[in-house]
């Protein structure tokens, strides 16, 4: 089942747009990143930001704004998959693609005040882990927020050997290499962690688009069965999901949408 909708807060504040991502050809990875490390600990208000995630965002926003753009999921977006732990109040959740912790910081923050308890951020690149880990620390979120190295598989693999997701995760948020979004869904099904409540929240399914996972969360029992036949990775086509797409702005003003789906139980 699935239907679309767009955001409540549908209005994008064009004042407070990001630079431009693209620096002669580079999105990310060219020493934004370390810059804006060494921003954050130079800031002029250094002692406010601590333990504050909320003025934690809004000087990594201001950075962006003012320095180099990022990719993260910023304010707008950021905000109605804050809405979505205020209503699911998961008790976990499990990030993937942390880049330098703004989702992390954003979310877990919200997973706090949900009375929810850890917020795991599943990051491939170890210099962008670090800076995350930096920032989640000044944050004053240290106790809720876990930053973990590895791809996506990698990380799922390891907080289930760990036990650290408790058999079950309540809530998945996707922010990583697209290809892998339905390959690291299928695996978190293969491995029992996807049950009756649990909240998949998909990011840039316009910007760039993810046909592959929207056909997998969209699909009926019967359709997965179908399309597992053929699939390299399998997962559990039994699961029984409910999708939405909400339409909402990039940082940049860019329109995206992420796909927001709810398993409502488990068919024959
Ligand atoms: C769009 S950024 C994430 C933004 C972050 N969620 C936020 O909103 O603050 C995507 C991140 O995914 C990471 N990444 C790419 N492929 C990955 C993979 N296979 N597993 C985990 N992380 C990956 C990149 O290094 C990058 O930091």
């Amino acid at each position: 089942m699935a239907s679309d909708a767009r955001a409540e807060s549908a209005e994008f504040d064009s004042s407070k747009a990001y630079k431009n991502w693209e620096v002669e050809g580079k999105f990310f990875g060219d020493g934004r990143e370390v810059a804006l490390l060494e921003y954050m600990h130079s800031h002029p208000e250094l002692e406010q930001l601590r333990g504050n995630p909320r003025r934690v965002l809004e000087a990594i926003d201001t950075f962006a704004q003012s320095v180099t753009g990022l990719i993260n999921i910023g304010e707008t977006k950021g905000t109605v998959v804050c809405d979505v732990i205020a209503q699911h109040k998961p008790s976990t959740v499990l990030e993937l693609g942390g880049y330098i912790g703004y989702s992390a910081i954003m979310f877990g923050d919200a997973l706090k005040q949900a009375g929810g308890k850890r917020y795991f951020s599943v990051e491939k690149s170890p210099l962008f882990a670090a800076v995350a880990t930096s920032l989640v620390d000044l944050a004053g979120l240290r106790d809720t927020v876990r930053v973990v190295v590895g791809t996506g598989a990698e990380g799922i693999r390891r907080l289930h050997d760990e036990g650290a997701l408790g058999g079950r995760i309540d809530m998945t948020f996707f922010d990583h290499h697209k290809p892998s979004y339905t390959a690291d869904l299928k695996l978190c099904e293969r491995l029992g962690l996807i049950g009756k409540g649990t909240v998949l929240v998909a990011d840039n399914m316009i910007l760039p688009g993810n046909p592959p996972y929207a056909e997998w969360v969209r699909a009926s029992t019967a359709e997965k069965r179908e399309l597992d036949r053929v699939a390299a990775e399998k997962g559990n086509p039994n699961l029984l999901y409910h999708s939405r797409s909400v339409t909402s702005f990039e940082p940049s003003g860019q329109e995206d949408a992420v796909e927001i789906t709810e398993c409502t139980g488990i068919g024959a």
